[in-house]
């Protein structure tokens, strides 16, 4: 039974250590260890535990209850009230006991000894119970439970129509909006509820506990205050209901609260909050009854004489603490520097969003310092600040897990589904993306390691080495392989603008040839397949390493930015599903791409994904009084293709800058905001490394606009070039993600035409300006 599968794994949570980006750690680098350890629990599973089960109840409540009813006498009727019964059998804690189903011994042929009161207030779901019981004498009730004082729907009321004199009283139920399936049914063989009936089974999802308190509650609760209507010439009268006494009682309770949390909801119809554990033992108590049991949600109460004589052996201990165990509790933890941690359950339980610490902080990450270091910390107090903002953006950005790893650690606690942290995922990038068109991400897969020796090994090559080493292996086409030295391009073009050249330095790789054999070689001659070209061994002796050091990074950023890619589809896809035609090109693309994360090699093998490696340096843009002061490196464009997922290191003497203005493309005051990531020295502490991503101009008119390709540019940063800054000069890594350049794209406005078309009529437009 998987549900018992399920309530085990809750109930014995494996000893998680919960896979955090800042779980590798180094001396470099101050990150913090994080761990679960498994407490010791005085949670004893010798008791009813043993007996959970399920058949139709969600945690094993169905065994519970049959094991309760074996120890106490047995008698041969026996009758039970569901209140929230929902269709009578999902979920159910009262199925088994009316159906005779779960009971082994029974082998279904025999009719169970049990009868019941069944209430539910949605009326569709009503109808079902009552088919469900339609042959039978069960008595079901369509009514929304009050914990209002006088209410006629209060459940005193509802049952003490059950099995009046004549039947169920028509007459207690007058005024108030309700129907009892038996009234005017003669098939059915009417009966009374007895006060000390067998079974009650509360779950209405927060008036839990009043609903109780009433039933077994004080007589001022019972008195019965028919509202004064004078229209109906109605009395009001004073009669006194009996209160009940079930002998077994089940309700639920809020599993999130902790233990020592007494919390009773207010006493209100409308308010949904729930009730504690304690608050509940605390009531059953004042009215002699004892915690025997619990399952995740579901507290058991028998009454305490029938405990002592019969369940004590089995259950001696009835403490909270030995009797549950809080296994959906969210712990909050401070750090010294005012940071607010999250510990145990990461998600809203009934919401299913994550709860995200960035959104739980007071301070800001400049604010957190300890109040009582000394003044001298012996020496660069700034170190501790610039970490801090360091694990700030970090958690800022998304985590990809549920895309890009295969492993199954970060299902918290095991409730969460593969599909829903995905939906996670892609809910938060594309609110991100939409918001401020640039999004950070985490989570790739890409070993930080991976991600220096890429960019040491551009740096060496666009900053070091001789021009004659980058010279070797120029570009001959069009800048789509090898180098391209500095102001030979223009990207201002690209948004139709005329300005200078590109004052940055560029190296670019990306797929040899096509999938598919020696017909396809024709293709290989397209300006998006063709032959990388690297530094030659002769020019450069390092050549070899810094080719496969690159390769290495291509191959698995390829596949992450896919990833990444496919997140956005999927995102785009949940929100406006008529434009799955659209974007079929890109889910093909991409497809395959979570079960195959790490096979680079397996998958998408016709894609155009082109890297850049790009170099900045000061130069006479950064020198005041020099014709082209402060004019940006790269001129403000947006990227031509599928997305961008970029990554580059400290370097100061640039700064890349999105569009953070509202105001539409084209206007004059664009206002930039700078895109950070974390430092250099964060990469190099073994930190999960961050990307950034953006979207691009196929992609954008793939999804009818929906996203947005963002302005960007490149601009010099004067002040951070002088001096003894050893990181002056800064290299970048672009990823620029391509599909299949056969494939058809379907514009939203019903044009059809391959991507390479596209791509070629989109840079036509560029160079026409460039021409001009
Ligand atoms: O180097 C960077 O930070 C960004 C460069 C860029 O936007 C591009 O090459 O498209
Ligand atoms: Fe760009």
């Amino acid at each position: 039974d998987t549900r018992v599968q399920f309530y085990a794994c809750i109930l014995y949570p494996p000893s998680i250590t919960h896979h955090s980006p800042l779980r590798r750690h180094t001396t470099m680098q101050p990150t913090p260890t994080i761990r679960r350890r498994t407490p010791q629990s005085k949670r004893v599973r010798s008791g009813l535990l043993c007996h959970a089960s399920s058949n139709t109840s969600q945690n094993g409540e169905d065994g519970i209850i049959r094991r309760i009813f074996e120890l106490l006498p047995h008698l041969a009727d026996r009758t039970c009230v569901d209140v929230g019964a929902w269709d009578g059998r999902h979920l159910s804690n009262t199925f088994s006991l009316l159906f005779g189903q779960g009971d082994d011994d029974d082998e279904g042929g025999e009719r169970s000894c049990w009868k019941g009161v069944l209430i539910e207030a949605d009326p569709l779901k009503f109808q079902q119970l009552q088919a469900l019981h339609a042959v039978t004498d069960n008595i079901c009730i369509c009514a929304a439970v009050s914990c209002q004082v006088g209410s006629p729907r209060s459940l005193r009321r509802l049952l003490s129509s059950v099995g009046g004199e004549n039947g169920s009283s028509a007459e207690a139920l007058e005024g108030s909006s309700l129907s009892v399936d038996s009234c005017n049914s003669s098939r059915k063989k009417h009966w009374r509820l007895e006060q000390d009936f067998d079974f009650l089974c509360i779950d209405v999802d927060g008036i839990d506990y009043w609903l109780l308190h009433d039933l077994l509650g004080a007589d001022d609760d019972g008195i019965e205050e028919y509202p004064n209507d004078a229209s109906n010439n109605k009395q009001p009268r004073n009669t006194r209901l009996c209160s009940y006494r079930p002998l077994v009682i089940c309700i639920e309770f809020n599993p999130t609260m902790p233990m020592d949390l007494i919390y009773i909801q207010p006493r209100c119809d409308s308010i949904r909050h729930g009730s504690s554990l304690s608050a509940l033992v605390e009531l059953a108590n004042s009215f002699d009854y004892v915690l025997v049991e619990t399952t995740v949600f579901n507290a058991f109460f028998v009454q305490r004489n029938l405990y002592e004589e019969y369940l004590k052996e089995e259950v001696p201990d009835t403490s909270i603490e030995a009797l549950h165990e809080v296994t959906m509790g969210t712990q909050l933890y401070q750090l010294y520097d005012g940071t607010i941690k999250l510990w145990g359950c990461k998600k809203m339980l009934w919401h299913g969003l994550p709860l995200d610490e960035t959104k739980m902080q007071m301070l800001t990450a400049e604010e957190r310092q300890f109040p009582f270091a000394p003044d001298d910390s012996g020496g660069d107090g700034s170190i501790k600040n610039n970490s801090a903002q360091d694990f700030e953006i970090a958690e800022s950005a998304i985590d990809m897990s549920p895309y890009c790893k295969q492993t199954a650690y970060y299902l918290d606690y095991r409730i969460t589904t593969q599909q829903q942290l995905k939906a996670e995922c892609f809910t938060k990038l594309n609110e991100t993306l939409h918001r401020d068109g640039f999004a950070l991400v985490r989570g790739t897969n890409i070993s930080s390691s991976l991600c220096n020796s890429a960019l040491k090994a551009a740096k060496t090559f666009l900053h070091d080495v001789d021009e004659s080493v980058r010279r070797c292996c120029l570009t001959t086409d069009r800048a789509r392989r090898g180098y391209s030295p500095i102001s030979t391009e223009n990207f201002a073009s690209l948004i139709g603008e005329k300005g200078p050249n590109d004052l940055v330095k560029k190296f670019r790789i990306g797929p040899e040839q096509v999938d598919g054999g020696e017909e396809n070689e024709q293709k290989c001659l397209s300006s998006l397949h063709q032959p990388n070209a690297w530094p030659n061994e002769e020019v450069w002796d390092q050549s070899a390493e810094f080719r496969s050091t690159i390769e290495q990074y291509y191959n698995e950023l390829r596949v992450a930015a896919d990833c990444v890619l496919r997140a956005i589809c999927d995102g785009i896809l949940a929100e406006n599903a008529d434009l799955a035609n659209s974007l079929k090109v890109v889910t093909e693309s991409t497809c395959g791409v979570s079960e195959k994360a790490v096979d680079a090699n397996n998958h998408g093998a016709n894609h155009t994904s082109i890297l850049t490696l790009l170099g900045y340096q000061p130069g006479s843009r950064h020198k005041k009084g020099s014709k082209g002061f402060m004019n940006p490196l790269v001129a403000a464009h947006t990227d031509v293709g599928m997305i961008t997922v970029l990554l580059f290191d400290d370097g100061k003497c640039a700064s890349l800058q999105r569009c953070a203005s509202s105001t539409a493309e084209g206007e004059v005051d664009v206002t930039w905001a700078d895109v950070k990531l974390p430092s250099s020295k964060y990469l190099e502490g073994g930190n999960d490394p961050v990307f950034v991503a953006n979207v691009g101009d196929c992609m954008s008119e793939l999804t009818g606009g929906h996203l947005r390709s963002t302005l960007h540019r490149v601009i010099p940063c004067p002040s951070a070039s002088k001096g003894n800054v050893d990181n002056i000069v800064r290299t970048s890594l672009g990823m620029f993600v391509g599909v299949d350049q056969a494939a058809q794209l379907a514009l939203p406005n019903g044009e059809v035409l391959s991507y390479e078309e596209w791509r070629r009529r989109r840079i036509a437009r560029a160079l026409d300006v460039i021409k001009k």
